[in-house]
């Protein structure tokens, strides 16, 4: 396969297991945020260039918020896989219910989950029930507030207004493409080796968020100058803080400034719970019509929806 973007030729060859070493992901209080805004977005800024994830805390969402968006996939993800195959994934519109269909080119097998993706403009006929479309809705809108505020720290450390991405990820345009996408990792057999929960990828987004429960742990991160080495980090899953990375997306708009880097989810080793795994990513991806231009012009210009384009024609079978 020939991929037109460099940051797919960096995707082929992450698929090897590599080797763990421990080092501190930095955890961020965002508590009173308007006061301290220059403290806060020095703290972002230091921890996006070092290791490209963070973790924040005291974010402004409520945990009985965060718990009850789990409880609702959970009971979507219960429900049989013909019910759920009546809310099919639109390729290209990150919409929908879809099942071990996502290959990443790092490992080419099927990452072991099911997904059911939400991006507010591509929903017609896709929402299971009223409830669900209600408390995730609500959640979504959550989850951009809190993901542009982080952006907001990077807009004004580029030397853009502090609204900048904020416009860019504007909510009432058709063209909106942010997503919150709910995972269920799916329990491993006993007798499974070899298959990973999510292959070594980065994102394509500007900014992720990734809400994961206590104790499910998985996620390892390997910081853009380890790629070669191969040095991944266990990124600890808890209730409270929000895992935040920096996607391909702002890696371009910021002139490479700000590293998108691999992460993955492995599958449970020997000793380890071998029980199913959840958690929820909010992509926060610029409108289809936005122009992704970094201040110093490092890359040709491209808009968003031409760059997801072609990003998710690598990331899905049958395309
Ligand atoms: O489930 C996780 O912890 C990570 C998921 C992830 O990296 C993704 O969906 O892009
Ligand atoms: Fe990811």
């Amino acid at each position: 396969m020939s991929y037109e973007l460099t940051e797919l030729h960096r995707e082929s060859r992450m698929g090897g297991l590599g080797t763990e070493m421990a080092r501190e992901i930095r955890r961020i209080d965002l508590s009173d945020f308007a006061a301290r805004r220059d403290e806060i977005t020095e703290q972002v800024w230091n921890a996006a260039v070092e290791i490209g994830f963070f973790q924040v805390v005291a974010h402004g969402i409520d945990l009985a918020d965060v718990r009850e968006a789990f409880a609702t996939a959970e009971r979507f993800f219960a429900l049989p896989d013909a019910t759920k195959a009546r809310y099919p994934l639109r390729k290209g519109r990150n919409a929908g219910w879809e099942s071990l269909s996502q290959v990443r080119p790092s490992v080419g097998t099927p990452d072991q989950k099911e997904s059911f993706q939400i991006t507010r403009p591509h929903m017609d006929g896709l929402w299971p029930s009223d409830e669900f479309r209600t408390t995730l809705l609500r959640f979504e809108a959550q989850c951009r507030d809190l993901a542009m505020k982080l952006l907001s720290c990077f807009a004004t450390r580029l030397g853009f207004d502090a609204d900048f991405f904020a416009r860019a990820h504007d909510p009432s345009d058709p063209g909106y493409r942010s997503t919150l996408r709910l995972l269920h990792y799916f329990a491993v057999p006993p007798d499974a080796t070899g298959l990973w929960r999510a292959g070594a990828h980065t994102d394509f987004d500007c900014l992720t968020l990734l809400f994961q429960r206590d104790g499910q742990s998985g996620l390892q991160v390997c910081p853009g100058r380890e790629r070669d080495a191969g040095t991944w980090t266990p990124v600890e899953a808890s209730d409270d803080a929000v895992t935040c990375n920096i996607g391909d997306m702002l890696m371009r708009w910021s002139d490479d400034l700000l590293p998108s880097n691999f992460h993955r989810v492995k599958s449970p080793g020997p000793g380890e719970d071998r029980g199913p795994r959840q958690s929820i990513a909010f992509f926060a991806q610029a409108n289809a019509d936005v122009v992704i231009e970094g201040p110093a012009g490092r890359y040709p210009p491209i808009t968003a929806e031409e760059y997801l384009r072609q990003r998710i024609a690598a990331n899905y079978r049958g395309t």
